[in-house]
């Protein structure tokens, strides 16, 4: 069945005008009979093609500012009839209303007003009304109408012109495709009415509602297992981050490698010096910081070789030609930057399968959710910065004040612990971490965890002796402290804040352990 409408008759009304002289004369050339907005009409006109102004159409002058210019029954009556029915062919014959076969709008740029820092007034006006009107109901007649949003389409108008008009499915799909332009819209225009017109959160800095759009960008090979499906979709608006980051090299990113990807640059992107993180199953099995990059992944992998093995890398430096080759002796599955050296990316393509990303932003949102069952948490985020987080704000609770290189330690591990999922306890010596203990669900196995891993890495050496610890939240009891102090860690850092502080105080002060509270605590789920 041939379900094909050919195009004779256009109503075109864009604000971004792009493409619009070849898409206009390409119509033109194929019959299609013009009719036009203001600033559209004059462009068709300069070009000099024939063209119909909406105003003569409607009989109504363009007014208001151009608030009012195609909201006419002449207009959505042509738009909206469905010639499928008898009836609505009569009417329109009776009222004298030519129908439309393709309506092309674009609307006026709202989301780049604000994002220009646009005043209220200047926003308001670039709410378009009649522009989506417009596309609403085209979409919803596309048995009878296409529409175009997408200066994308163009060329695929001109084809359909050309050639008998577009299909049912066609028109369909373009109609879809048209309702997500005025829903994306929409979200923006009701975003930005109910946080910055008015506040409708009352204070509380979460709006009465919220609303998202996100691009589909990808069909993932499966998701978390391989019974499960996954896609990655984009932001509809808000700061880019790892879903945009450019892929130079390697097999497509996995779920997982998606997850471990953005932990491990939330740990690197902690750190001002150069920074390296290992990330296995979103923790750090290796987090440093050095002179240089490369000295700083050297630190990292030194952690734990064995966890590093497959692991995902994220330094917040270019990677150099030095970083790259030691990386290279390494199986990795991802590795993310700001950027490489020239010959770095050469280097780590000798491994066929690693992921080589470019992600530049830093920061984001400064709010984050997590669905849960029936709805959605959202917080602020946590950002190492908090206040208690600067070493000039700890309280030394106990022991001699710690000199320069071992504070240095501390503020390290104290940032560090921040990227392992509690409960964490984070030991590091000379700017890198040497044993984390991680993700258990009392803190006294965490301690065990970090000492255990700190000196099982050499037969005979106690990475732990010597080292500092960092806790991401207070110690509940002194069973922790004590394994640390037994393993022979030096100072200690800890939001403190238990009710059974003084234990751990005085068995700090029993052993000559320095400890410090930030009286900031750093839980990571
Ligand atoms: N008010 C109306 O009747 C109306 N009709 C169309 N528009 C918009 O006017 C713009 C095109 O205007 P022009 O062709 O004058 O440059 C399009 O973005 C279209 O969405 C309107 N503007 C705003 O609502």
């Amino acid at each position: 069945m041939n379900d094909q409408i050919p195009i004779k008759r256009a109503l075109v009304s864009v604000f971004d005008k792009t493409g619009l002289e070849d898409l206009v004369r390409g119509l033109a050339e194929a019959g299609v009979e013009l009719v036009s907005t203001g600033g559209s009409a004059s462009l068709i006109e300069g070009l000099g093609l024939p063209v119909t102004k909406v105003e003569d159409l409607t009989g109504f002058p363009e007014c208001l500012d151009g608030r009012v210019k195609t909201l006419h029954p002449r207009v959505h009556a042509g738009i909206l009839a469905d010639r499928r029915l008898d009836d609505h062919v009569a009417q329109l014959a009776d009222l004298g209303v030519e129908p439309f076969d393709l309506v092309v709008v674009n609307l006026y740029p709202f989301a780049a007003t604000v994002a220009a820092g646009g005043t209220v007034e200047e926003i308001i006006e670039k709410i378009d009304i009649g522009g989506p009107s417009m596309v609403r109901a085209a979409a919803k007649n596309h048995p009878s109408v296409a529409i175009i949003t997408d200066g994308a389409d163009y060329g695929r108008a001109l084809e359909a012109a050309r050639n008998g008009g577009f299909t049912y499915e066609e028109r369909k799909a373009l109609a879809a495709k048209a309702f997500v332009h005025t829903a994306t819209y929409d979200v923006g225009v009701a975003s930005w009415m109910g946080s910055v017109l008015v506040d409708s959160s009352e204070g509380t800095g979460f709006p009465a509602w919220i609303g998202g759009t996100y691009d589909k960008a990808a069909v993932l090979r499966y998701g978390e297992n391989p019974h499960q499906n996954a896609a990655l979709y984009l932001n509809g608006f808000g700061p880019a981050g790892l879903a945009q980051a450019e892929q130079l090299h390697g097999k497509e990113m996995s779920y997982n490698n998606y997850v471990d990807t953005d932990a491990a640059r939330r740990a690197a992107n902690d750190f001002a010096e150069p920074a390296v993180a290992i990330i296995k199953h979103a923790n750090p099995c290796g987090i440093a910081v050095g002179e240089d990059i490369a000295e700083a992944h050297r630190r990292a992998h030194e952690c734990d070789p064995v966890s590093a093995f497959g692991g995902v890398i994220a330094a917040n430096r270019p990677v150099t030609v030095e970083m790259a080759k030691q990386v290279a002796d390494v199986f990795t599955e991802v590795i993310v930057a700001p950027g490489y050296e020239d010959g770095a990316v050469e280097i780590l393509q000798g491994k066929k399968n690693i992921r080589i990303l470019v992600a530049t932003t830093v920061g984001g949102s400064p709010v984050e959710t997590r669905p849960i069952s029936g709805g959605l948490l959202m917080q602020t985020v946590d950002h190492v910065d908090a206040e208690g987080d600067d070493v000039e704000s700890w309280t030394l609770a106990t022991g001699e004040p710690a000199d320069a290189a071992t504070l240095a330690d501390l503020a390290f591990a104290w940032k560090a612990c921040r990227s392992a999922k509690s409960n964490a306890i984070l030991l590091a010596k000379d700017g890198g971490s040497v044993g984390i203990g991680m993700g258990q669900v009392n803190r006294v196995d965490s301690c065990k965890l970090a000492v255990e891993r700190a000196n099982s890495l050499v037969e005979g050496e106690e990475r732990a002796r010597g080292s500092v610890a960092a806790s991401d939240a207070f110690f509940p009891f002194e069973d922790g402290p004590q394994i640390l102090i037994e393993a022979g860690v030096k100072a200690i850092v800890q939001p403190g804040g238990s009710v059974r502080d003084e234990l751990t105080v005085e068995l700090c002060k029993q052993h000559g352990v320095t400890m410090y509270f930030t009286g900031t605590r750093h839980f990571f789920h």
